[in-house]
């Protein structure tokens, strides 16, 4: 009780004081029976290799977990293990179980978690001091249940969690709680474990509560697998643009070897329980000793920013798990020797199940054979082993992961088994280190500094028998300076005035180019620009001079001048790279709803004829009584994005309604805020301006739209497959019939203004020319034609109420200046982190 009871050190103290540094087998009477400590690798080796047969799981330690996870790997014997392990094993031998983008969801609810660490001086970029091993517990729970049963808990954000189907005599999983029981279940486990035989003197109702709460949250998946068959994978949640086909889930790939409910929620609880704290308190022990060794620290994120690059907000790692398996050998290092330091099992277990020997610690110069009898426990001390001066070096007790790599590199043996060793040993092994060395790569291209908030900062380390973590407390800092970046600027104009200055201050260690290749209509070829440039570029300023992904291989963030993106869908660096692209959304705002209003006051206000009269001298008032204000009108803005949002203030300020469509729905004020970049105090940043939201993709939503009464409509949506001719016959159709209920005056059939701002192809020519001429529509303000430039003699020129202007109405002198505050705002958010800026969504193009 009293090893069960102390850290793992007090083995060797134990051993060290009362027996000598050299002796590595003991045999200790304990009550009425005698227990085995071995920190001999020789001997540990026989008892997991050589001799297994004699040996297996105690009782004890089998009994204890049944209440808990059921008969599994983890908790069977004999035959009964042999089955399990049989049915576990090849899951863990395929590739697909190590799938990054699934980690890289949650390591990126890790970072908003540890985001909200920071106090708001953001000046320092450091959070406020706080532990991270709770958030590493959370991390490691929402990957193992999504990597089980499909669903995560998610624990680190709750407002991720989906919506569940219901299951009928079934309640719904716990997922809120489930880790709160199985830490509670742990904890009695471990209390039940060590009174052994006077377990029973616990009341354990509290006990089973847990365990029937932990058995629940399983058999729910269990059911709904059953029951849904081959279209489980189906029938989950997409993610991020994966088939969910290529999805890994563990009870799915189990159920197609075994139908019987209670093995399938036994094994995926067995390899909940093995994988879940065991991963989370490894990565917990990573960042303890990189925040009290900063040189270490420095090496490691050295050899992850050599390879991958530094961190890029809003775009997929792009890592391979090869690239992190094979090609990280500090990381490896940096691993090894935590786990050698804090293995975080520090004591495994077995009994002999016959008579049996030890190869040496007998006799009086203790290398001789030991005789165990049958039903005898040895303690094999993990830890111990990994701490012996005479194998390690005098240094052993030092964490210094360089014993791994120097000399040609350490090949160690039974002297250093953090995850067991033979028939039993871990199976989650290139999981867990897999797991944890891709955490810890994107925690250190994010955060290029760790220190460690412990009070007292030099305060002893603390272990725990059992699965154990204590990472301490730590903050964390970004790559602030943009260390290692470069920033090439292709531009039309000169740079404004102190604009560099003004980013060499912010990012101090940011390099920029600035080349100026005047007002020409075709942009710049790439070779204005030398190879040697190309090579370095990480972050890329233009209109539509692109690299390929061979010229730029270190690029990772192009922010185009340009407020649509469809002028680069089909390029390379975009279509065969992840690296992440924004536009200037937003800089268009001001000058072209200015556009949009005074077109349309302009044709209501019959300003055409009256300066045709003006230009003739001639004072006439010709139809003045039929002219309508605004007050009262209702505006459609198709694509509610910056320029819609600034074009609904100002005509909101007319007193017009405002009907907004987007293709997604906004249900929720967090889903109607903007995400996009605005001018300061313009647009609609929280989206509470429209009086109706109408969205969809569908034809029939559409029509709901342009059905619901609309004086002005405004087409502010980008280009892409979905917008090509959005706006054809049926629709100038549904504009003619007029108001469908909810717009300005049901009793007045008037018609509606059409203003194109966005670009021609989402209109067909063809139909608007036709509803122009059989006065379907008011009239139509074009900016953008299709085709564009408009020819001579195109009867768009000529058509009845239409006033064409060629694609100007984005022009503005402050456009420049508009441009680089987006650069400036989206290069803070690639130093701080955080979401880009106006980042195109490559599934929707824009
Ligand atoms: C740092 C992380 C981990 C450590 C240190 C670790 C350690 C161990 C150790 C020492 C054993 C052997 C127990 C024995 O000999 O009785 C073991 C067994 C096992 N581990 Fe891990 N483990 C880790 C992560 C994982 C993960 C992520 C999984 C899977 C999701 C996993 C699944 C298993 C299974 C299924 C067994 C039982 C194998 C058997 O009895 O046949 N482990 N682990």
């Amino acid at each position: 009780i009293g090893i069960w009871h102390s850290g793992p050190q007090y083995v060797i103290e134990a051993l060290d004081s009362e027996m000598g540094r050299d002796v590595h087998t003991v045999v200790v009477p304990i009550h009425d029976y005698e227990l085995v400590v071995s920190r001999d690798p020789l001997n540990i080796r026989t008892v997991l290799v050589s001799h297994s047969a004699d040996w297996d799981l105690s009782e004890h330690r089998t009994a204890s977990w049944e209440p808990m996870l059921g008969h599994g790997i983890f908790t069977s014997r004999g035959e009964r293990w042999k089955q399990s392990r049989a049915l576990i094993r090849p899951q863990f031998a395929t590739d697909q179980i190590n799938d990054f983008r699934m980690y890289e969801r949650h390591v990126q609810q890790l970072f908003a978690a540890i985001d909200r660490h920071h106090d708001g001086t953001h000046i320092s970029g450091w959070t406020r001091a706080f532990d991270l091993q709770p958030l590493l517990y959370n991390f490691a729970l929402d990957v193992m249940t999504e990597m089980l049963y499909g669903y995560s808990v998610h624990s680190q954000n709750p407002s991720e969690r989906v919506d569940l189907p219901v299951i009928s005599g079934h309640e719904p999983p716990d997922r809120e709680n489930i880790g709160r029981h199985m830490d509670a279940g742990k904890a009695w486990i471990e209390t039940r474990g060590a009174l052994w035989k006077y377990r029973w003197l616990l009341p354990s109702q509290q006990f089973f509560k847990h365990c029937a709460a932990i058995h629940n949250y399983a058999d729910w998946f269990v059911q709904l697998r059953l029951q849904q068959g081959d279209k489980y994978l189906e029938n989950l949640q997409q993610q991020g643009g994966q088939p969910n086909r290529d999805r890994y889930v563990l009870v799915h790939e189990l159920a197609k070897m075994t139908q019987d409910p209670v093995e399938l929620r036994s094994q995926t609880l067995n390899a909940l329980t093995a994988g879940r704290d065991t991963t989370a308190a490894l990565i917990g022990w990573i960042v303890y000793f990189l925040a009290r060794h900063p040189v270490v620290a420095k090496k490691l994120r050295r050899e992850v920013v050599d390879l991958f690059g530094p961190y890029v907000s809003g775009q997929p790692s792009g890592i391979e798990f090869r690239q992190v398996r094979d090609s990280l050998p500090y990381m490896n290092a940096v691993i090894n020797e935590t786990l050698r330091m804090a293995p975080v099992v520090p004591l495994n277990d077995r009994v002999s199940l016959r008579d049996t020997v030890l190869p040496r610690g007998g006799g009086p110069k203790r290398d001789q054979p030991v005789f165990v009898p049958a039903g005898t426990q040895i303690l094999i001390p993990i830890y111990a082993l990994a701490q012996r001066p005479d194998i390690w070096g005098p240094d052993a007790g030092v964490f210094r992961p360089e014993r791994w790599i120097e000399d040609g590199g350490c090949k160690p043996g039974f002297e250093f088994i953090p995850f067991g060793g033979g028939g039993r040993q871990c199976l989650g092994q290139q999981l867990a280190r897999l797991k944890s060395a891709y955490l810890i790569v994107r925690f250190l291209q994010r955060y290029d500094d760790i220190a460690n908030a412990e009070v007292p900062p030099d305060a002893p380390v603390k272990f725990h028998h059992t699965i154990e973590n204590r990472s301490g407390s730590v903050r964390t800092d970004t790559n602030k300076t943009l260390k290692g970046h470069k920033l090439l600027v292709i531009a039309p104009w000169e740079a404004p005035v102190g604009f560099v200055e003004k980013l060499a201050a912010e990012f101090p260690d940011l390099q920029v180019d600035y080349h100026v290749h005047g007002r020409s209509a075709t942009p710049p070829s790439t070779t204005s620009v030398s190879d040697e440039t190309w090579r370095d570029v990480t972050i890329l300023l233009t209109f539509a001079t692109l690299p390929t992904p061979e010229q730029a291989p270190k690029l990772q963030y192009v922010q185009l001048m340009s407020a649509g993106a469809n002028h680069v869908l089909d390029k390379p660096l975009f279509k065969d790279t992840e690296v992440t692209f924004c536009t200037a959304n937003g800089v268009h705002g001001p000058q072209i709803s200015e556009w949009i209003i005074s077109t349309y006051l302009a044709f209501e206000h019959r300003l055409p004829s009256y300066l045709e009269h003006q230009k003739e001298g001639r004072w006439n008032k010709g139809d003045m009584y039929t002219i309508e204000d605004a007050a009262d009108k209702t505006i459609g803005i198709l694509g509610y994005g910056s320029i819609g949002r600034q074009t609904a203030r100002v005509a909101s300020a007319m007193g017009m309604k405002v009907h907004a469509y987007t293709l997604h729905p906004r249900p929720t004020p967090e889903s109607r805020r903007d995400r996009g970049w605005t001018p300061p105090g313009l647009g609609d940043p929280e989206g509470t301006i429209p009086t109706k939201w109408f969205s969809g993709g569908t034809e029939k939503e559409l029509h709901a739209f342009l059905g619901s009464g609309l004086d002005l409509l405004v087409i502010a949506t980008p280009l892409t497959g979905r917008t090509q001719h959005l706006l054809s016959t049926a629709e100038f159709d549904v504009l003619a019939r007029g108001d469908s209920g909810g717009g300005s005056s049901s009793s007045r059939k008037r018609k509606t203004f059409v203003s194109n701002i966005a670009r021609g192809p989402v209109v067909d020519t063809d139909a608007l020319l036709r509803a122009l001429e059989k006065g379907l529509i008011r009239g139509a303000a074009l900016d953008v034609t299709d085709p564009e430039p408009l020819p001579d003699g195109h009867p768009l020129w000529s058509a009845p109420n239409a006033i064409v202007t060629p694609h100007v109405s984005g022009s503005s002198t402050r456009y420049s200046e508009r441009v680089l505050a987006i650069l400036e705002v989206n290069l803070g958010r690639l130093a701080e982190g955080g979401e880009f800026f106006n980042h195109v969504d490559r599934r929707e193009g824009y």
